[in-house]
């Protein structure tokens, strides 16, 4: 029975028993009729009210009728805290609803034991309050103060409770004195028990809905969860599905870096206000340490932690932090989410209020963080396939590119465009290991990246680098890219040239990679940039390396087959002179002289000057003397100096580079390389130009010589033998002929004396062009006559042993007979005496003018067109040695 039927009955039986007076037991009968229908209609809709607003709607549409009041507020206890809360409000009839605190105090949580609340909740019914006299209470909750302000002067507060706890109160309130009638509190104490329940009711509707509701969110935040591949997923599930949940403003998630010391930003949102910062872009993407008093602090949690951003030391704070706070965060709720072994990310919300989080929005973070960190796992389980195969994809499509690549040009476009296109990043330089295997030279780089630098760049680039140097020696002893940080290395002190260019690059880090085929390494790359996928660079110098070796081997194939042509040029050049050298014809007194001279040098390495008229045999006595050399594997390689012109002659005896002179379109290597381990024959020194002479001279001396427009030096290994038939002192004399040029060559001379100082030899020879030109024209000759080997043997031979052999050829094609018994000798020159004003002590002007006045009659006066027929030419006179 409820307390109101009770009076009622009371009363009735009262009444019956006729005391007291019947007028005001009549009077409290109604009262209490009336506040029995209250009660029955109240207990009648209480049971129908499920929302918040109903109950306070109602009390107010049955109470306001019967008693005055202006408005009223239930508020929450929680037990637990010692704290309550406003829970039902009546805004329509609140005289502070328009208060500028009223939002935040409809939100605020109270304590308990403040003295004026400690007498509701020790009470067992109704307390009113005269509000002018409590305002000095202490602990007086603001809320009274504020209606007081706003001409409250009166407050009633009932307990409601539920198995003798109390769960909260209701304050009714007025801005009368005396509106708290003894009737308006009895009521107010018989209705508590139904309002409790209408409370608790309400408490679990709204459990009832709210878990529904979160359940609801929560299942399809699982399902989508679950089907979340990237970071724009997981982020768009966060911030639809769990803000329905929870009040944040944005959210972070950072990941732990491999290095298990730092972590960075892995989801960054872009509702986050702190984007509008300048530094924002550098608090997404640089690492912070784990020891930075959040994450290690959070780390240690297994629960949610929360921070109120203004408590913080945020003078130490990461940049992220100070960025948020900055920007409007006051609280962050920080879970690091569970994984197997040590925990990889990290989910941070951030409210601009405090108290935006609580304690079920903490419970829901628990509840899905296990779903997020997988769908986390995932996702980098996915860039991690994505990013291997578009590094395969990559490395296909360049392994295409460079494979066709035979030049270096070449391949510095392909390296600069797959840099550049794929990584956003450009070539600095790569510097291939020496033939000496310890030092490095420059052997691509791009010059563009180093505008401003200059200076620090020639200094670096004009260096060969040993393979010793710190950095290198660490990216050649590496496996992998090396990674160089700037300010680090700096402090080292070392590799200073490598430094300076850096720091005035500004760049955070240089990159260093091994190039290597095999296991064999063969240079080094450099790039300059801070951040760059290593697995890619490893790819990528893979692929160069083979082609930097690819290219290598091909310009080593077209050197050698450059070679090969020379040497069957040369080769073309020996067959044709073969017969030539394989018999020297003589052996007279002078000739044994030359052998034994011949004799002793051959073996030595010495250089050896064969001087002598035209046509005595020098180059013969050359070759013969390489032939009989520990060289004679190799061929001898002959240079004519008076044949070429002389700006061709250096780049002929030293070859030259690609574009070093006008008509240089490919690199040629010269004869002097040529002969590398072998004889170079140097026929008709005396005509080398002065100014080669001396280039010469350092070639003899040093042993190593630079090609033309080159700028490294070859060594070589080349035994000269040089051969004039000038008269070397007295060009020497007469300042033609470098002085230190001629004693480094006349090291171990040999005289060949002119065939007229030798008659005895005459005849041996002659027999010998006879059989051999008898032979190549078929004729088959059988001897000289007599007579005519007195005539040669009477003749002087200006030409000496090619005259004779010219003079033979001539008789053999014209002759008829197997004999040959006639023989055109130049007339007036029968004379076989070394006779001192013909040739050898005539000037060179009068032998050039007997030459050409016999030249002339022997073509009847015609100096063009086709020549007349003629029986014998005479060798044109060269300048010749006097005995
Ligand atoms: N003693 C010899 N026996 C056989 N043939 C010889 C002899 N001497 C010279 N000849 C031949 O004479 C020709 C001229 O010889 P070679 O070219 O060696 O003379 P050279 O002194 O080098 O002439 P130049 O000074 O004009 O270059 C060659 O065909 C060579 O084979």
């Amino acid at each position: 029975m409820d307390a109101a039927s009770k009076n009622v009955d009371d009363l009735n039986a009262k009444k019956a028993a006729g005391s007291p007076s019947s007028g005001t037991l009549r009077k409290q009968l109604a009262t209490y009729e009336q506040e029995r229908t209250i009660l029955l209609a109240l207990g009648d809709d209480i049971t129908k009210v499920r929302e918040k607003g109903d109950l306070i709607a109602l009390f107010s549409s049955r109470l306001k009728g019967l008693f005055y009041f202006t408005h009223t507020i239930v508020m929450l206890v929680d037990q637990h805290k010692q704290t309550y809360t406003p829970f039902l409000l009546d805004p329509n009839s609140s005289p502070i609803k328009d208060h500028p605190d009223y939002a935040e105090l409809i939100k605020k949580v109270f304590p308990l034991d403040a003295p004026i609340i400690s007498q509701v909740t020790e009470a067992d019914g109704p307390l009113t309050f005269q509000l002018e006299k409590i305002l000095h209470t202490p602990e007086l909750p603001s809320f009274i103060r504020i209606n007081y302000e706003r001409g409250i002067r009166e407050m009633m507060i009932t307990p409601l409770k539920s198995r003798m706890e109390i769960i909260g109160f209701i304050l009714v309130y007025s801005d009368r004195a005396d509106s708290f009638t003894s009737e308006f509190k009895a009521l107010m104490h018989g209705i508590a028990p139904q309002l409790s329940s209408a409370v608790l009711n309400i408490i679990i509707n709204e459990e009832i809905d709210r878990n529904e509701r979160v359940n609801e969110v929560l299942l399809s935040l699982s399902n989508e969860m679950v089907t979340v591949r990237n970071r724009p997923d997981l982020l768009r599930v966060i911030n639809t599905k769990l803000k329905k949940l929870i009040d944040f403003s944005h959210n972070v998630m950072t990941v732990l870096e491999e290095n298990g010391e730092t972590y960075k930003a892995f989801l960054t949102d872009p509702n986050s206000k702190s984007k509008d910062f300048s530094k924002y872009t550098e608090a997404i993407s640089i690492p912070y340490p784990v020891n930075d008093g959040i994450y290690n602090v959070a780390v240690a949690s297994d629960q949610p932690l929360l921070f109120d951003i203004r408590s913080l030391d945020l003078s130490a704070a990461p940049l992220w932090l100070k960025l948020n706070h900055a920007a409007g965060a006051r609280e962050m709720l920080i879970k690091v989410l569970p994984e197997d072994g040590t925990p990889k990310h990290c989910l941070i919300l951030f409210a601009d209020k405090l108290n935006s989080f609580s304690d079920e929005g903490i419970n829901i973070v628990n509840r899905i963080s296990s779903q997020l960190a997988t769908a986390a796992q995932n996702i980098t389980a996915n860039e991690a396939i994505l990013s291997k195969e578009q590094e395969k994809s990559f490395l296909l499509d360049f392994s295409q590119d460079i494979a066709g690549v035979r030049t270096k040009d070449d391949l510095q476009e392909a390296i600069t465009s797959v840099l550049q296109r794929v990584l956003n990043i450009r070539l600095a330089m790569i510097r291939l290991i020496e033939d000496d295997g310890i030092s490095l030279k420059p052997y691509m780089y791009d010059k563009t990246l180093f505008h401003g630098t200059e200076d620090a760049f020639t200094a670096l680039f004009s260096q060969t680098i040993s393979i010793d140097e710190y950095l290198t020696a660490k990216v050649l002893n590496s496996k992998c890219p090396v990674i160089f940080n700037v300010e680090e290395e700096d402090k080292k002190g070392k590799s200073a040239l490598y430094l300076n260019l850096w720091k005035k690059i500004g760049l955070k880090n240089a990159y260093g990679a091994p190039l290597r085929v095999g296991d064999k390494n063969i240079g080094t790359l450099w790039l300059l940039t801070d951040e760059i996928n290593l697995t890619l660079l490893k790819g990528i110098c893979a692929q160069i390396s083979i082609a930097i070796a690819n290219i290598q081997a091909n310009e080593k194939v077209l050197a050698y087959k450059q070679q090969l042509e020379f040497e069957n040029d040369h080769l073309k050049e020996q067959i044709k002179s073969i017969y030539n050298f394989s018999e020297i014809i003589g052996s007279g007194p002078e000739m044994n002289k030359v052998y034994q001279l011949m004799s002793r040098v051959a073996e030595s390495n010495s250089t050896v000057l064969i001087l002598g008229e035209t046509g005595t045999g020098k180059e013969l006595i050359a070759r013969a003397i390489h032939n009989a050399s520990p060289r004679q594997n190799k061929l001898m390689v002959k240079v004519n100096c008076a044949a070429l012109p002389a700006n061709l002659i250096e780049s002929e005896l030293f070859g030259h580079e690609k574009g070093s002179f006008t008509g240089a379109f490919d690199r040629r290597i010269g004869k002097f390389e040529l002969a590398n381990n072998s004889t170079l024959f140097l026929d008709e020194i005396g005509e080398m130009p002065l100014e080669l002479q001396v280039k010469l001279l350092r070639v003899i001396q040093e042993r190593e010589l630079e090609r033309v427009g080159g700028k490294t030096t070859v060594k070589v290994d080349v035994r000269i033998i040089a051969a004039t038939n000038v008269d070397l002192e007295t060009e020497v004399k007469n300042g033609k002929f470098r002085a230190d040029l001629y004693y480094r060559l006349n090291v171990f001379p040999i005289h060949l004396p002119p065939l007229r100082q030798r008659p005895e030899d005459i005849a041996p020879l002659a027999n010998f062009f006879l059989a051999r030109y008898s032979k190549l024209s078929g004729t088959k000759m059988t001897g000289i006559a007599p007579k005519v080997l007195q005539q040669l043997r009477a003749y002087a031979w200006p030409g000496n042993v090619r005259e004779l052999e010219h003079l033979i050829e001539r008789s053999v094609l014209l002759a008829n007979d197997s004999v040959l018994r006639e023989i055109n000798l130049p007339k007036g020159r029968n004379d076989n005496q070394d006779q001192p004003d013909t040739f050898a002590n005539s000037t060179l002007e009068n032998l050039e003018r007997r030459y050409i006045i016999e030249v002339l009659k022997r073509c009847s006066g015609k100096i063009a067109g086709r020549a007349a027929p003629q029986k014998s030419w005479p060798s044109p006179p060269r300048r010749c040695i006097p005995k």
